[in-house]
């Protein structure tokens, strides 16, 4: 079997509160966007895991695809080992959620090709235990998340009449750095009231904590954004903590930009 997770970016990013498990609580959107890695699981004697394409850094025993797995053969013992094939596509430590992404995939594939009958409220919970973003993959459709991150609740902004750019310098953030530059504050506005505002008013209003600090780190990533804007993008934002930039342009009328060696591009017409 065989599924192609997809990226996410977040349009406006309240970091709210610190929690006592030394996580933030926060108030995002979630939407899905079409960059893809590739996932296929073949039922095997043993669980092996393989990855091809960008360099993921750390154990591979650590990849969400397999803990993924452990987690449900903990409360399913019958379901048989898999070897699992990924590869990544989806730039790493760039804010799109791309390994949450994985992990998600990977317990909704193992789910229908056992019949492990789990709910989606259920494999939600799972995902919610593989990491803070991950949970939104698993229907993968516009959400508004509280919480970790995991609280959703769907919101229907139609974002398909634009076009997309996602730039990824090569540069990679740290969510847990990111997290421990900011201030908890509650946000000036509710997010859904400002992403009811046409797209083209969301500049200076829809905000993600993150940018600051970020920003400062790395004056890269703030160039980056000002040149979206000048080539004519509605609203362009950082994803997540970063390091990825993206940007909403009129359908069709996306500039093309001479963006340095390393970059990596994403259009999405
Ligand atoms: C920045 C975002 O991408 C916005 O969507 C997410 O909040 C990050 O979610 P994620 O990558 O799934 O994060 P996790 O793997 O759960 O956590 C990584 C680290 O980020 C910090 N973290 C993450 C999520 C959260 N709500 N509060 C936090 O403080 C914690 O230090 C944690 O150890
Ligand atoms: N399947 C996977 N793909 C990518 N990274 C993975 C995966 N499984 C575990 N990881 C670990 O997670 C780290 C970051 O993953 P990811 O690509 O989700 O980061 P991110 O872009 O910062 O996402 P987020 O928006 O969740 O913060 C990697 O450095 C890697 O060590």
């Amino acid at each position: 079997m065989i599924a192609f997770p997809n990226c996410k970016v977040n349009l406006g990013l309240h970091v709210t509160a610190a929690r006592p498990d030394g996580y933030h609580n926060l108030e995002t959107f979630f939407y899905p966007l079409a960059v893809h890695d590739a996932l296929e699981i073949i039922p095997a004697v043993a669980p092996r895991f393989t990855a091809t394409g960008l360099d993921i850094p750390g154990d591979p025993d650590d990849n969400l695809c397999l803990k993924a797995w452990h987690l449900l053969k903990n409360d399913f013992p019958a379901l048989p080992p898999v070897a699992i094939y990924l590869h990544k596509a989806i730039p790493l430590g760039a804010g799109l959620g791309g390994g949450s992404a994985d992990g998600a995939f990977m317990l909704r594939m193992l789910n229908e090709r056992f019949s492990l009958g789990c709910s989606l409220e259920r494999l939600e919970e799972y995902a919610a235990r593989l990491g803070s973003d991950c949970s939104f993959f698993i229907r993968n459709t516009p959400a508004l998340a509280t919480g970790r991150g995991e609280m959703l609740e769907p919101f229907a902004l139609d974002l398909s009449g634009y076009s997309w750019l996602l730039v990824c310098p090569p540069l990679h953030v740290s969510t847990a750095w990111a997290y421990r530059q900011l201030e908890p504050h509650p946000p000036a506005a509710p997010l859904r009231e400002l992403l009811s505002l046409p797209v083209l008013a969301w500049k200076d209003r829809l905000v993600n904590d993150f940018e600051a600090p970020v920003m400062a780190a790395h004056p890269e990533i703030a160039r980056i954004r000002e040149q979206l804007y000048a080539a004519g993008a509605f609203y362009a934002a950082l994803s997540g903590s970063g390091a990825a930039v993206f940007a909403i342009f009129p359908k069709n009328k996306i500039a093309a930009l001479p963006w340095e060696s390393g970059y990596r591009v994403f259009s999405i017409p």
